[in-house]
């Protein structure tokens, strides 16, 4: 250690020292602990397995929790004006006498580190930041929170006082200009007082927040998730937290940020993801995009469902058993209809209501015939056990009212004219209609396929179907299983998941699968009944034990049960959430949040019933024809006015001279919002340079690439270009200097796309931009963007505020009159 080192410094690595040497001790012991549990075979006994499983789920969590706290365990001190210290870190420490020595910065003390000013001190004189590196301090930066008699600034602790050393502006200065890494990092160390209010916020209802480019949204809504994590762990280690991002590419690109805070119980999914056994990636064309995601779609699908409970023009005739003929007239049909849509069972499941009443009334017409009406009961079941399994008798009904899965019901509205046409017919004009059909007419499914498949799904009789318990049994549900895994393929269509549905499906395969409700139900309510049984003999059972072991004040028994049904149930909030779309999250956290469209609103609201959610966007960004410009609009329809609007106002990412001309961009598109104030400026002017001719675009962008790859060193850089232009750029620039590429490069392309966060130059579109931020960006043919299909303005100013540092424009033809104030 060099003799003249600060002695803040000193004092400071001495305490650092003194945590992480707890740290390690801590990590040790839990170790220790964690291998003397997972080996201790114990007696076998339920009671002995149920402790194991605590004990090694609650080590394991909390040792994942210390290895994660190496990086920066420690990053800040209080200092109050009674003289006390506390140092605010990564996780809270106790020493071996259980005296806290470090506190974790969601805790309510940690509040005033983050809130203090000198206006409203809260009981600090100072507020301390330290640098670090690896396990070395290696800078302290101090905001002095207390003004000393006649406005000297005091002496506190070390004896520190203002003069020209660095503060806590400083220190986030420095965190904003270094260079990107391709990857989001936490920002506990310099998060704002504005920040830090809203992640604290209260989880019980809806919080939006709204902010310019660059303000914080995405790295908020991620440390909130954090924070709630903590404060209500028991809560929503149970139901999770479902967070949606636009694209695997953000996904990716803040998918370190909870793991680096230490959690990890929180699903990321795209809308693309949202529904069990589909992964759209593909879009669909803006005008087709836009209609499938109107609200109207709900009203066409519920019309569709009801398409499929018909009414039969004239009485129908049935052979059965060859020679004998049944009939099932109108009205008894309409009553049968009537009676099961009363039942307010989603369609498959009022589909056994359905069947019973028109059984009964086929199996009075037999049992008139053979014997004029004298039949015990069993006789009577017999009977209707023949109908059942009488193809014929299957068929007439199965055609009145079939069973049907969200992917039929999908695949029948793209294909078939006249079911839209009757669905939609007052609801769509035509052209509507013709957009919804046009991609699907060529590969149009019979709708033969729809009833013959349908003679293998009934496992049961509508008997035992209709009310689980109710009813005889007909020894044949175990054979449900292998059907329904054979049916699902089927139920696709034979396509590869995620193949032939678009981004935009998905939340109409969810609508449609809320209407129908479990093409499986009858199998799937008994299984229901037994798994509720079983769950609340293990809560018993785990009530029992907790008190045994001394330990019910300490564990709920139900996160006991969880965690004794082993990895089967271990994996469910986090996992089962991902894979099961009735699972209801905790809590909901939306990013790019003005992009969603009406009907995954309706999908997302679906997956978190408690409406506890956190949504960040900026309306202002919003490429999607017709997206509101308030929230109001998006919002009541579903949680009323049960929701909160924050607003934030500084920019962190682009420098004052790029933003100078976004804000021009965002006020020619009368959008509402000012511009957020950057919080830095770096003298560099943006730039404009002119190519001579189209066709010398892309390898004009490749030498301009190559050179400002040059200038930012280490950093990333973004070439964001029209879609049509984005192969030949790649193309250029793979032929100039593929190694800035990586991965990326042409002969890539498997993979979700996210591997262009890994090369030092990503090439990409604005849509894939949105979200994500680079040293430098270069923004190719302007115009073309404003002459694109979705709100071209609005696609400028997320592209041109996609910067930290430098920005080039690259255009062929005359430059769009907003972008006046770029220099040449
Ligand atoms: N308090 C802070 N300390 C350090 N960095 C911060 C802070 N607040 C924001 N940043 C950084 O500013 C950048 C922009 O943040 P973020 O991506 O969350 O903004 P955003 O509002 O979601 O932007 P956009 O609307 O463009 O997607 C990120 O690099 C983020 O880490």
């Amino acid at each position: 250690m060099s003799p003249t080192r600060d002695p803040r410094l000193v004092r400071e690595q001495a305490y650092v020292d003194l945590l992480y040497a707890r740290l390690d001790e801590v990590r040790d012991l839990t170790r220790t602990q964690l291998r003397q549990v997972l080996l201790d075979v114990g007696t076998g006994t339920p009671q002995a397995v149920v402790e194991r499983d605590v004990f090694a789920a609650t080590h394991a969590e909390r040792l994942a929790r210390l290895e994660a706290a190496e990086g920066r365990l420690c990053f800040g001190a209080m200092d109050r004006t009674d003289g006390t210290r506390t140092y605010i870190g990564r996780i809270g420490l106790s020493d071996a006498e259980q005296e806290p020595i470090l506190v974790d910065w969601r805790a309510p003390v940690a509040t005033a580190f983050y809130q203090a000013t000198l206006a409203e001190p809260r009981g600090l004189v100072r507020r301390r930041h330290l640098r670090s590196k690896g396990r070395e301090v290696t800078g302290v930066a101090d905001d002095l929170l207390s003004v000393g008699p006649a406005g000297a600034a005091p002496a506190v602790a070390d004896g520190a006082a203002a003069g020209d050393r660095p503060t806590g502006d400083a220190m986030l200065l420095e965190a904003l200009s270094a260079p990107r890494t391709g990857r989001m990092g936490d920002i506990i160390a310099t998060l704002q007082a504005e920040q830090d209010r809203i992640i604290r916020a209260d989880a019980r209802s809806v919080l939006v927040v709204d902010g310019g480019p660059g303000t914080g949204k995405t790295a908020v809504a991620l440390h909130r998730a954090a924070y709630l994590l903590y404060s209500e762990r028991a809560r929503l280690e149970r139901s999770g937290v479902l967070v949606v991002g636009p694209s695997p590419v953000f996904l990716r690109y803040i998918d370190q940020v909870l793991p680096s805070l230490g959690e990890t119980g929180v699903v990321f999914a795209t809308p693309g993801r949202l529904f069990p056994g589909v992964a759209a990636t593909v879009t669909d064309p803006v005008a087709l995009g836009s209609l499938k995601g109107d609200e109207r779609m709900a009203a066409v699908l519920a019309a569709a469902v009801r398409e499929h409970q018909r009414l039969p023009r004239r009485t129908i005739e049935i052979v059965h058993d060859d020679d004998r003929t049944l009939r099932l007239d109108r009205d008894t049909v309409a009553r049968a209809r009537t009676r099961a849509r009363r039942s307010r069972r989603p369609h498959n499941g009022a589909r056994w209501v359905f069947l019973r009443e028109l059984l009964d009334e086929l199996t009075g017409q037999v049992v008139r015939q053979i014997s004029g009406g004298l039949l015990d009961d069993d006789e009577r079941r017999d009977v209707r056990d023949g109908l059942w399994a009488d193809p014929a008798v299957r068929r007439a009904l199965n055609e009145l009212w079939p069973r049907l899965t969200s992917f039929q019901l999908l695949e029948r509205l793209y294909t078939d004219a006249d079911l839209l046409a009757r669905a939609a017919a007052r609801i769509l004009t035509p052209a509507e209609r013709d957009l919804l059909q046009g991609t699907r007419r060529a590969g149009a499914a019979g709708h033969d396929d729809l009833f013959s498949a349908l003679d293998a799904d009934e496992a049961a009789t509508p008997d035992s179907a209709a009310g689980a318990g109710r009813g005889h049994g007909t020894g044949r549900g175990d054979r449900a299983e292998p059907d329904r895994a054979e049916r699902g393929r089927a139920d696709r269509g034979g396509r590869e998941s995620g193949q032939a549905w678009t981004v935009a499906d998905v939340a109409l395969l969810d609508e449609a699968a809320e209407l129908l409700g479990d093409p499986d139900e009858s199998s799937r309510e008994a299984a229901e009944a037994r798994a509720a049984r079983e769950r609340a003999a293990e809560r018993r059972y785990a009530e029992d034990v907790l008190e045994m072991l001394g330990l019910a004040g300490e564990l709920d028994a139900e996160t006991v049960a969880d965690r004794w049904r082993g990895p089967r149930r271990r994996t469910t909030a986090a996992e089962q959430g991902a894979t099961d779309r009735e699972w209801a999250f905790g809590h909901l956290i939306v990013d790019e949040a003005q992009e969603v469209s009406p009907m995954l609103w309706r999908l997302l609201w679906r997956r978190c019933p408690a409406r506890s959610a956190t949504l960040v966007g900026d309306l202002a960004q919003a490429a999607r024809p017709g997206a509101p410009s308030t929230w109001a609009p998006i919002l009541t329809p579903h949680v009323g006015d049960r929701f909160r609007l924050e607003r934030l106002t500084v920019n962190y990412r682009t420098p004052r001279e790029i933003m100078d001309v976004a804000a021009d961009v965002l006020a020619a598109s009368g959008s509402a919002a000012s511009a957020p104030e950057s919080v830095r400026s770096t003298g560099e002017q943006p730039l404009a340079v002119r190519v001579p001719s189209p066709a010398g675009l892309p390898d004009a962008v490749a030498a301009e690439t190559v050179r400002t790859a040059g200038i930012i060193g280490e950093g990333r850089l973004a070439v964001i270009c029209p879609p049509e232009t984005a192969g030949p750029v790649r193309a250029a620039l793979c032929r100039l200097a593929p190694e800035l590429l990586g991965a990326a490069g042409p002969g890539s392309g498997a993979g979700d796309g996210a591997e262009v966060l890994d090369a030092r130059v990503a090439v990409l579109t604005v849509a894939d931009s949105k979200g994500l931020e680079f040293d430098a960006v270069l923004l190719v043919e302007p115009s073309a963007l404003l002459a694109g299909p979705t709100r071209g303005l609005a696609d400028l100013y997320v592209a041109l505020t996609r910067a930290t540092r430098s920005l080039t424009v690259l255009h062929t033809g005359a430059l769009p009159p907003v972008l006046a104030r770029l220099t040449s």
